[in-house]
């Protein structure tokens, strides 16, 4: 079991974390890990850049395979509450999902096999995007990946409610099914004292909140498992005018596909009815849409079953969680799996005053380093 020196990685976190950047504009952060990676020993190291994202390839030294690590790359638009003196730069802009923890991880991976190359060629990927509008799809389509793609590919991520130590996954699906979701309700504007003449959008965007609920309590198999969250409503102009339009934004997830559609079509039916209720317009946008993130069996089994060896892990078979990560698209095309990573902090991921426990990054590296360096000495 190595123990790797983890405090370097300490200042690369907090300087990541002054400078989380919106998807597919992490410009800072693509530098800054380029700069980095440009003052390693360059003897086994090629790297590509693909849009903002970063891929480096560690070169083995009797190459039967490439082996995989996924770090996503952006923040998130949310106002820093947190207590630390290295908070964000960007004001508006967080990392409160952990990417800067997972970039920083994904130079420690670099940074190691850099001066220790094991047999097998092993590729890191620092994606982009992954909080949307998905980064990972595009990156596995481009030509730069094309003959860099790995045989067998890992990715982490923070979990908030896990001790420093654990190591939370399971084989099978991980993570649901994602679907944004923008509603435009389009009526007709007027006086306050005139409902009459109007047609209010406040009135109808409030209802269909309440409605598309009813789609999870009365059309979904109560077995099944599905989540329909409006996380932001925008309408109207002052208290005295009604509102011609309303807009809902949100996500659906579910861990099947074919629940996704069932949700979706309720939702279009709904959408229907409060066309026809308030003879309004009713447009739905899906936006950015994630596959599952499905753990292949007989990989992920092999890394719990090496993983329970470890006096300074504590391994978990967790259930299914209902977020999404568009690391599912390099799982549908490549075996591998993903895994919480415990930070255990009181506020949960995309929360203003997320503070991971650091010494995560420690447990990771040695995990992560020796994990690649068996996998590649197994026959
Ligand atoms: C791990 C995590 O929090 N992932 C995000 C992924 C966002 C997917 C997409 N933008 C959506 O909202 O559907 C999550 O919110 O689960």
């Amino acid at each position: 079991m190595s123990t790797i020196d983890y405090s370097p990685y300490i200042t690369i976190r907090r300087e990541l974390h002054q400078i989380p950047e919106a998807g597919f504009e992490e410009f800072k952060t693509q530098q800054y890990l380029l700069d980095y990676i440009a003052a390693l020993p360059q003897e086994h190291i090629e790297v590509r850049t693909w849009r903002t994202g970063v891929m480096v390839r560690i070169q083995g030294s009797n190459p039967r395979r490439t082996l995989g690590y996924r770090a996503d790359m952006d923040g998130l638009p949310i106002e820093e509450e947190t207590g630390y003196e290295f908070r964000s730069n960007h004001p508006g802009y967080m990392h409160a999902c952990g990417h800067d923890l997972h970039m920083t991880i994904g130079l420690g991976i670099v940074t190691h096999f850099a001066s220790n190359p094991i047999a097998d060629n092993l590729v890191v990927l620092f994606q982009p995007a992954e909080e949307g509008p998905g980064g990972a799809q595009p990156m596995l389509a481009s030509e730069e990946l094309k003959d860099w793609m790995p045989d067998q590919i890992a990715a982490l991520h923070i979990a908030p409610e896990y001790p420093v130590g654990t190591i939370a996954t399971r084989p099978g699906i991980l993570f649901a099914n994602t679907s944004e979701l923008f509603i435009d309700l389009i009526g007709t504007g007027g006086h306050a004292a005139y409902p009459h003449r109007a047609n209010d959008m406040v009135v109808a965007g409030s209802q269909l909140v309440g409605q598309l609920q009813s789609i999870i309590s009365r059309n979904v198999n109560p077995l099944d498992a599905a989540v329909i969250t409006i996380g932001k409503v925008e309408s109207g102009t002052k208290q005295n005018i009604i509102a011609e339009r309303a807009r809902l934004e949100g996500t659906i997830r579910t861990l099947s596909a074919d629940t996704m559609k069932l949700v979706k079509s309720r939702i279009e039916a709904l959408l229907r009815g409060v066309e026809a209720g308030f003879e309004c317009k009713a447009e739905v946008d899906w936006g950015a849409n994630y596959l599952q993130v499905f753990n292949e069996a007989e990989v992920t089994g092999q890394f719990m079953d090496w993983l329970r060896d470890r006096s300074d892990v504590t391994l978990v078979e967790c259930t299914e969680a209902m977020t999404g990560e568009d690391f599912g698209y390099f799982l549908k095309d490549i075996p591998g799996f993903m895994f919480w990573l415990g930070v255990d902090t009181p506020y949960g991921l995309h929360h203003s005053r997320l503070e991971p426990k650091e010494e995560a990054i420690g447990v990771a590296l040695s995990v992560m380093t020796d994990y690649f360096t068996w996998l590649s000495e197994q026959t």
